[in-house]
C-alpha cells in the first residue's frame, strides 16, 4: 500500500525551475535515499511534499487520497514525520523533555503516557542523559538527535529525514543505524553520507538538474 504518492511535481523559484514533473511513491515499510548535489532541490522537494511549499504543478496523495487543504497537510504531517535539515527549526521548547513531549501532547496522547514515551525515544537514540537539559545549550549533534526524538515521540508511520546523521558521533550513530535497520516505518532519507548509504544499502534516487532518477 502506498503511504505517499507524488505525481508530476514541479517547483519554480524566482522563475527558475528547481525540479520538473517528479513522480515518487513511498510504500508501507519501504525505505530509500534521495541523494544529489548541494542546491539540487532535495529539501525543496521534501518541503513541497509535506506542504511547506506550494508546487507549480502536481498532486500529492496520502494513502490514496489527494492532499489539498491545510487540514489534509496537517494530517499528512502526523502520518509522515519530517526531521528538518536544521534542528533549530524543529526545537523550540526550553527543555529537551518539553520538546519531546510537545508532539504527543498535541496529538492528544494522555499526560500519563508521556513520560514513558519520552524515556523510550531518548533511550533508543542513546541520549537519556539529555532529558533535563536546556535545548539551547545543546551541541549541534545533540540538537540533531533531540530533533529526531521529538518526531519519533509522535510515532509516525513514515519518516522523512533531511541529513539526520550530520554531527552525530560514532556511538550514537550505531544506535541510530540500528533503529533505522530495525524499524517498520517507511523512510525517505536525504543524505550526503556515503558510509550511511553503504551501511544501510537502501535503494537510491538522485535528484540532479531538476530530474529524479533511480540509481541502479
Ligand atoms: N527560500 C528560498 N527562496 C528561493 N530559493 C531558494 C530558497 N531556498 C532554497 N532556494 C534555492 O532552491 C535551490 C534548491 O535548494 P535546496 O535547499 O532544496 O537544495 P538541496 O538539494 O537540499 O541542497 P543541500 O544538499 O545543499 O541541502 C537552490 O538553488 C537554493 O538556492
Amino acid at each position: 500500500m502506498e503511504i505517499l504518492k507524488v505525481e508530476n511535481l514541479t517547483v519554480k523559484r524566482n522563475g527558475k525551475i528547481i525540479f520538473k514533473n517528479i513522480n515518487l511513491n513511498l510504500r508501507k515499510k519501504e525505505k530509500f535515499f534521495i541523494i544529489g548535489p548541494n542546491g539540487a532541490g532535495k529539501t525543496t522537494l521534501i518541503e513541497t511534499i509535506i506542504g511547506f511549499i506550494k508546487p507549480d504543478t502536481g498532486r500529492i496523495f496520502l494513502k490514496g487520497k489527494e492532499v489539498k487543504t491545510e487540514d489534509d497537510f496537517y494530517n499528512l504531517r502526523t502520518t509522515v514525520g519530517y526531521i528538518f535539515q536544521n534542528p533549530d527549526d524543529q526545537l523550540f521548547s526550553p527543555t529537551v523533555e518539553e520538546d519531546i513531549a510537545f508532539g504527543p501532547l498535541n496529538l492528544g496522547i494522555s499526560r500519563t503516557e508521556i513520560p514513558k514515551i519520552i524515556d523510550n525515544v531518548l533511550s533508543t537514540l542513546g541520549i537519556f542523559h539529555l532529558k533535563n537539559k536546556m535545548t539551547y545549550k545543546l551541541s549541534g549533534g545533540e540538537k540533531r538527535l533531540v530533533s529526531i526524538a521529538s518526531v519519533l515521540s509522535m510515532n509516525p508511520e513514515a519518516l522523512i529525514m533531511d541529513e539526520p546523521t550530520v554531527g552525530v558521533d560514532n556511538e550514537k550513530m550505531k544506535l541510530l543505524i540500528k533503529f533505522l535497520k530495525t524499524t517498520d516505518k517507511s523512510i525517505i532519507m536525504i543524505t550526503h553520507n556515503k558510509e550511511v548509504v553503504e551501511e544501510l544499502g537502501w535503494p537510491m534516487y538522485k535528484l540532479e538538474n531538476g530530474y529524479l532518477n533511480y540509481i541502479e
